[in-house]
């Protein structure tokens, strides 16, 4: 019997999320500023008769189980180019919030292509696993390749950024989820009532802050915490007011940024060390402002196989 293939993909955090025009294709181009998390979920793949998801974890009751999984989607679309059947029990081990800006599908999409291609021998290439990433999802090929990444393009356009520390996150998980579609409109709606445009015509393209990417390469958390931004964070809070006192909770904590994790409503906070991480979490659970925290530090590694 061919053994199961275990593999790891990791949460993201968006430590600048620079936001250009609509595009005649739906899509915004973005200057994005990755950064893989410790949050990971977790994709076993074992031989079956037909395309099978299983989940499990807390938020298993949100993941949907038929071809619309992007795991389910990530192991046809390698099956479909190698000409073989997608027969694998897909079993995901949930630990990122669905649904909540930090591109738990996405991982799963990686993990459930990496683990497909281990199980099936099918020797893609890395050039070739993330062209199917891209296919599968704007996030997809940050949540292969992990640590910190430029996303370029619709955010499918990597480039390596250098980072020289461990940084160490806060995430406030909120009680359901925001549809990434309905927040990137939010946005262009917001845009246009102000007067500035919202098209890729009327808008300046979206460029990385040298600032950011200079707190990312030495390390340096308070030079990181005057650096982020996140252009989705006024729709994020539009369609979801509270979020603000979500922010505050942990501003007040001690934070050194507080900022919607992508198209939220994750709301993300940079400690100077673990156990500042650790007093930002604890209040921000009994602020009542959100479902949980989790503390976790950054870079992660991307997809990776674990057994
Ligand atoms: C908000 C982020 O998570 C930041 O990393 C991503 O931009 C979203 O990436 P994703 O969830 O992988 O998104 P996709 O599955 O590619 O696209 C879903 C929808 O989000 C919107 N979308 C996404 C990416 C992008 N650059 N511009 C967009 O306008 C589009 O309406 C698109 O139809
Ligand atoms: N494996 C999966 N896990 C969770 N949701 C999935 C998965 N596959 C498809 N979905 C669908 O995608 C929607 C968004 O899920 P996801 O958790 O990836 O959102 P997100 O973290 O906000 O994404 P992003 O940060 O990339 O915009 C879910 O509501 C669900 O219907």
């Amino acid at each position: 019997m061919t053994a199961p293939v275990i593999v790891r993909a990791p949460a993201k955090v968006n430590v600048q999320l620079a936001v250009g025009g609509l595009r005649p294709d739906g899509f915004h181009d973005l200057a994005n500023v990755f950064l893989a998390v410790g949050l990971y979920d977790e994709v076993t793949a074992t031989p079956a008769d037909r395309l099978r998801i299983t989940a499990s974890g807390p938020d298993a009751d949100q993941v949907p189980l038929d071809e619309g999984n992007l795991a389910a989607r990530a192991a046809l679309a390698l099956a479909r180019r190698y000409g073989l059947a997608a027969d694998v029990h897909l079993h995901i081990a949930k630990d990122i919030p669905v649904a909540g800006g930090m591109a738990g599908g996405s991982a799963d999409a990686a993990a459930a292509l990496l683990a497909c291609d281990t199980l099936w021998g099918t020797g893609a290439s890395r050039a070739e696993l993330l062209d199917i990433c891209a296919e599968l999802g704007s996030d997809v090929p940050f949540s292969l390749v992990g640590g910190a990444a430029l996303g370029r393009g619709r955010g499918e356009l990597l480039e390596p950024v250098e980072t020289g520390g461990t940084f160490h996150w806060v995430f406030a998980v909120a009680d359901g989820g925001l549809a990434t579609p309905a927040v990137y409109r939010e946005c262009d709606r917001l845009r246009e009532a102000s007067g500035q445009g919202f098209t890729a015509a009327e808008l300046p393209d979206p460029e990385p802050s040298a600032a950011l990417l200079a707190a990312l390469r030495t390390g340096d958390a308070s030079a990181l915490a005057g650096a982020v931004s996140n252009d989705l964070q006024a729709a994020a809070l539009s369609l979801r007011p509270a979020l603000a006192d979500t922010l505050r909770a942990g501003t007040q904590a001690g934070a050194m940024a507080a900022l919607v994790s992508g198209s939220g409503p994750t709301c993300a906070f940079l400690a100077s060390d673990e156990n500042a991480a650790k007093v930002v979490a604890d209040a921000l659970i009994s602020s009542g402002t959100c479902r949980t925290a989790r503390t976790t530090s950054a870079p992660a590694p991307g997809a990776t196989v674990v057994g």
